[in-house]
């Protein structure tokens, strides 16, 4: 994945054309750096007060076919857009919900065994700001707060893992992910894509980070769009922006 900089004249280019027809779109979102800006701690994003709107308004034009695949747990999801979209995928593919009233579902994978969230909180004790997410399927050493602890995190994290084939280490935003392999948001789309209100529809699917990569390339492959931020919005800002062009299109 490249990226602009400021003095980057393509960051002035002009967002990606709107569908064609809503009723033959799906649309699948990512969350942080995407749907909500990048924020110094994962309990401070805040969601701009047009976004639900936006988001019910999409849901109304294409037939429910709206859905978020994040790398947070959907209870989460829950918390900051409660209600709002139809499918939601949590854990970059490990947790679904299929619908707003059906059960979350979670792929039968085995835990990170519970000495790691121990030795992890143990280890995040030492560096102040840190923040140790634990997740079902794996967790997130965040050092937003600590950046000089960069290095430092990620040693700790793969010798934490060293052994367990069924783990490995993600770089994330001022994050070290541990995560579980076999998943992630391709996966994620596909399974979504399967379902009754998305099935027959063109995915668009949009990121940030490089684990949305394979959510791009997936719906690339469907015949669909995969867009980044920032290559293809220079903003989380102006993404919204479109999504809200998008969702006042006529029928
Ligand atoms: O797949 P996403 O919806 O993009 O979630 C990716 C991770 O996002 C969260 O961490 C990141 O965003 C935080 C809030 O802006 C930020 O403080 C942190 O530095 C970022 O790494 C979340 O905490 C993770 O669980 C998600 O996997």
């Amino acid at each position: 994945m490249h990226s602009r900089r400021a003095s980057d004249p393509a960051r002035n280019s002009p967002a990606p054309p709107l569908p064609l027809t809503l009723a033959e779109t799906a649309f699948l979102l990512d969350f942080d750096g995407t749907l909500v800006d990048i924020a110094p701690t994962p309990d401070a994003v805040t969601v701009t007060p047009d976004l639900p709107d936006t988001l019910q308004r999409l849901r109304g034009a294409t037939g429910d076919a709206v859905a978020i695949i994040s790398g947070r747990t959907i209870e989460e999801i829950d918390h900051f857009l409660p209600h709002i979209a139809y499918a939601i995928s949590g854990e970059h593919g490990a947790a679904l919900r299929e619908a707003p009233d059906a059960a979350i579902t979670h792929l039968d994978m085995p835990a990170p065994p519970d000495e790691w969230l121990r030795q992890a909180r143990q280890f995040g004790a030492a560096h102040e700001g840190s923040i140790i997410e634990p997740k079902k399927n794996g967790l997130v050493l965040h050092y937003r707060k600590c950046p000089d602890a960069a290095g430092v995190f990620e040693r700790f994290a793969r010798e934490l893992i060293t052994d367990h084939t069924d783990f490995y280490v993600q770089p994330a935003k001022m994050a070290w992910e541990i995560r579980m392999k076999g998943v992630d948001k391709g996966k994620a789309l596909r399974r979504i894509m399967s379902l009754p209100n998305f099935r027959d529809k063109l995915p668009i699917f949009v990121g940030d980070d490089r684990t949305d990569l394979d959510g791009v390339h997936a719906a690339q492959a469907m015949g669909g769009k995969g867009y980044l931020i920032p290559e293809d919005f220079a903003t989380a800002e102006i993404f919204r922006a479109w999504l809200r062009q998008c969702a006042e299109m006529r029928p």
